[in-house]
């Protein structure tokens, strides 16, 4: 099913990492066109609220991940005592701001404030994690397409297609049916034409459905649930969970694993995403990814949001005649939308 020929894998282990490693070089390359036709960088807001430790890493790398790509970085580091009002109040100041072409607030948000209100806060047009109720609204409708779609599923398909898995005709088993996983990339294997089972805690027989399944993606949650025996030989596992175990030989005092056991589904998958190492760095990866589509967007006027109005007209009174331009600039130009169609049509290309 997935072709070991590629790159990507090796001993049956898909290497999230060079997956992601090639895509941010990709991203990199996008962000210098970019910047050579418009003078302008794109720019990823980030917000956090509260100081758990797994969030406060994953802000880091999102932010570290923009440095070495050439995105200009944005943000806001609010206390746990927050209040509703005063995030609310931070997002309209991102909306705003025409430097800012992706807005992400980093989930869990404390207890306290309310998610969804914030969620449906930010401008649609910066929705970079696809979290707007109008984007994932978007994903679930046969014909529409969402202007951001999450980015650990969109990081899955990714992974898919970059070892040449067919998806197209074959049986996907999702396990979990987050908002953040699990429902959205059960909705992108479906606009890609798979038979889709999606496995949550009232399932019964899971382990039935597993079995049959081609391609597996775990995003339950929970530590190595998901036993060898479980895995159809030659199926594609694509394991989301990221669970802390106890691990006295480390020096954090834990280590990470999956919701499958690796070692186990290893012997009867054709490939496998080790944890950590697999799905993880591909979600800041599409991340990265969107928020250049997103610039793009701004950038060339296409985007409703009134700042990308006004940026467009500014830049279209700014503009030479045609008959001045550089022949490097239609290079630059024509590279850089080819750049952009080919990424904008990953949510529902047809290749299999
Ligand atoms: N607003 C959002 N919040 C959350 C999202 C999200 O997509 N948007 N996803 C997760 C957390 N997350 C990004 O935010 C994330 C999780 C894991 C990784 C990652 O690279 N993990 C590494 C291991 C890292 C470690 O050692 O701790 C790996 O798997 O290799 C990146 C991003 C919830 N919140």
């Amino acid at each position: 099913m997935a072709d070991s020929s590629t790159p990507f894998v090796s001993d049956k282990i898909l290497d999230g990492k060079a997956v992601a490693a090639q895509i941010r070089a990709e991203v990199a390359a996008t962000v210098n066109l970019l910047k050579d036709k418009h003078g302008k960088a794109p720019g990823l807001a980030v917000v956090i609220v509260g100081e758990r430790k797994d969030s406060q890493t994953y802000v880091r790398m999102k932010k570290k991940a923009c440095e070495e790509v050439g995105i200009a970085s944005f943000g806001a580091d609010l206390p746990e005592t927050a209040t509703q009002q005063e995030v609310l109040d931070t997002v309209a100041q991102l909306n705003a701001d025409p430097n800012v072409h992706g807005i992400l607030v980093q989930l869990p948000l404390p207890k306290h404030i309310d998610e969804q209100l914030v969620l449906a806060a930010i401008s649609v047009d910066k929705d970079v994690d696809g979290f707007h109720p109008l984007n994932m609204g978007r994903l679930c409708m046969k014909g529409r397409e969402p202007l951001f779609v999450p980015c650990t599923p969109l990081g899955c398909i990714e992974l898919l297609d970059r070892t040449n898995t067919q998806i197209s005709g074959r049986r996907a088993a999702v396990i979990g049916r987050s908002n953040i996983v699990g429902m959205p990339v059960a909705l992108l294997l479906i606009k890609r034409n798979a038979t889709v089972t999606l496995c949550h805690s009232a399932t019964q027989n899971m382990e039935q459905v597993v079995r049959e399944a081609d391609i597996v993606i775990a995003a339950a949650g929970q530590a190595e649930m998901i036993k060898g025996s479980w895995i159809k030989p030659g199926a594609v596992v694509i394991d989301v969970g990221t669970n802390p175990v106890d691990d006295a030989t480390k020096k954090a005092g834990y280590r990470l694993v999956g919701d499958c056991a690796f070692e186990e589904c290893k012997e009867n998958a054709a490939a496998i995403t080790p944890v950590p190492g697999g799905v993880g760095p591909m979600t800041i990866a599409m991340l990265l990814k969107n928020t250049v589509n997103s610039a793009a967007r701004f950038f060339d006027g296409t985007c409703t949001h009134p700042a990308a109005q006004q940026q467009a007209s500014a830049a279209a009174a700014a503009l030479p005649s045609w008959s001045t331009l550089a022949l490097g600039t239609l290079a630059t130009a024509t590279a850089l939308q080819a750049a952009v169609k080919a990424w904008g049509r990953t949510p529902s290309r047809g290749r299999s």
